[in-house]
């Protein structure tokens, strides 16, 4: 995905400071038909500012749809949400097995745009009785000209056609149909809307279609704030003021964009980041294939640092202790190395030791991304 810098950089402006939501101590876990019980977000807590887009990275299985899922309210079995809070403008909403969610809150307050959400309307169904039904759920007096006269000025005011209304979803392009089910799920101007790999299957242009649409949501204040969810780094990169890297159900970090890609400070990070591209500038044209080893089974993860077994500057503490949080709710990493080397850059060579390492070249389009993002946000 190519990028104007100055999307890029308006991104970055956005965020005001002023505090959207607080998230603390998530904990959510799988019951298996064999009575496991799979931890997939531990203790987790987070927050996020006024503006503000906040990306979640990680390998696939780390726990971020799951974090999704329980930020939006949306859990649903297997998946049982154990325990946390979530703090939006003053108010609470306790999680847990006995806590009852507000009505006002799912839809109004959160909102999810579910991964594959274009693929899941009924064929049989026009855009139009979707924006019914979703508009229906929280308001049961809402009338259906009530309801199409809203999403009508919201398609005007972003764009959109408004004949795509009468259109059935096999009608829509796949960009198109993504951004009608964006505008939907956003039609009751929820606080905060969580993205789950939104532009994952759409092509270069409609990623930034929907993107720029996104964003354009922000500035008139549709919603206040995003969780944009994507294995997609370079996208994520672009869109995200901030980015928390997720591993085994824990943030292993989590900080401004341009820090987390420049400085990692967390070594899991570092070996993310440079499995699309490494930071030293006498390597900007070759990256690391991937990370050797693979994520932990979440039914019985390795104690101390789940990222031990993989981590090349693991000590031996690494191996008993839960990590510390280095640093403070905005900007830490859980690490002991950082903590014990504060300021110091990551080795990404000794996280992946050389001969664990296969250097390959970083494709043209790639290279050519990452230079359009690092470009947009000076
Ligand atoms: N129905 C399920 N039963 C048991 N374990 C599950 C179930 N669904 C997910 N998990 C486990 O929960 C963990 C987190 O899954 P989750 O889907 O949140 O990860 P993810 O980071 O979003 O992955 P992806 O990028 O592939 O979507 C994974 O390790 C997975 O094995």
């Amino acid at each position: 995905m190519t990028d104007s810098p100055s999307r890029a950089a308006n991104a970055r402006t956005r965020a005001t400071g002023l505090r959207l939501l607080d998230a603390h101590n998530l904990t959510a876990a799988y019951y298996t038909p064999e009575g496991n019980r799979v931890v997939a977000v531990d203790d987790v807590s987070i927050s996020i500012n006024e503006g503000e887009v906040l990306g979640i990275a990680g390998e696939s299985g780390c726990g971020k749809s799951t974090l999704g899922a329980i930020l939006s309210l949306t859990a649903r079995e297997p998946l049982v949400v154990e325990g946390g809070t979530l703090e939006v403008d003053g108010k609470q909403q306790r999680l847990g097995p006995r806590a009852k969610v507000q009505r006002t809150w799912r839809g109004s307050v959160v909102s999810l745009l579910p991964q594959g959400a274009m693929n899941s309307i009924s064929p049989t169904m026009r855009v139009r009785d979707l924006v019914f039904d979703v508009m229906r759920a929280h308001d049961r007096g809402v009338k259906r000209s009530e309801a199409l006269d809203r999403a009508r000025d919201r398609f005007e005011e972003l764009g959109l056609p408004a004949r795509a209304l009468d259109a059935y979803p096999h009608q829509l392009s796949g960009g198109m149909k993504q951004r009608v089910v964006t505008v939907i799920s956003t039609l009751l101007n929820p606080r905060l809307l969580i993205a789950d790999e939104p532009t994952s299957a759409l092509d270069v242009s409609s990623q930034k279609a929907l993107i720029d649409m996104l964003l354009q949501m922000l500035d008139n204040k549709i919603m206040s704030g995003v969780v944009f969810i994507t294995h997609d780094l370079p996208v994520l990169r672009t869109v995200s003021n901030r980015i928390a890297v997720m591993y085994a159900g824990k943030i292993a970090e989590i900080g401004d964009a341009e820090q987390i890609a420049s400085e990692p400070r967390h070594p899991y990070s570092a070996a993310l980041l440079g499995s699309v591209l490494v930071p030293e500038p006498g390597f900007r044209n070759k990256r690391v294939k991937g990370i050797p080893g693979s994520p932990p089974n979440l039914l019985n993860p390795p104690s101390g640092c789940r990222f031990h077994p993989r981590c090349g500057l693991a000590m031996d503490v690494c191996t008993k202790e839960e990590p510390p949080e280095v640093g403070d709710v905005l900007r830490f990493s859980s690490c002991f190395w950082t903590q014990q080397n504060p300021g110091t850059p990551v080795p990404l060579d000794r996280v992946i030791p050389s001969e664990e390492a296969t250097m390959v070249e970083t494709d043209r389009e790639l290279a050519d991304q990452l230079a359009g993002a690092e470009e947009g946000a000076r």
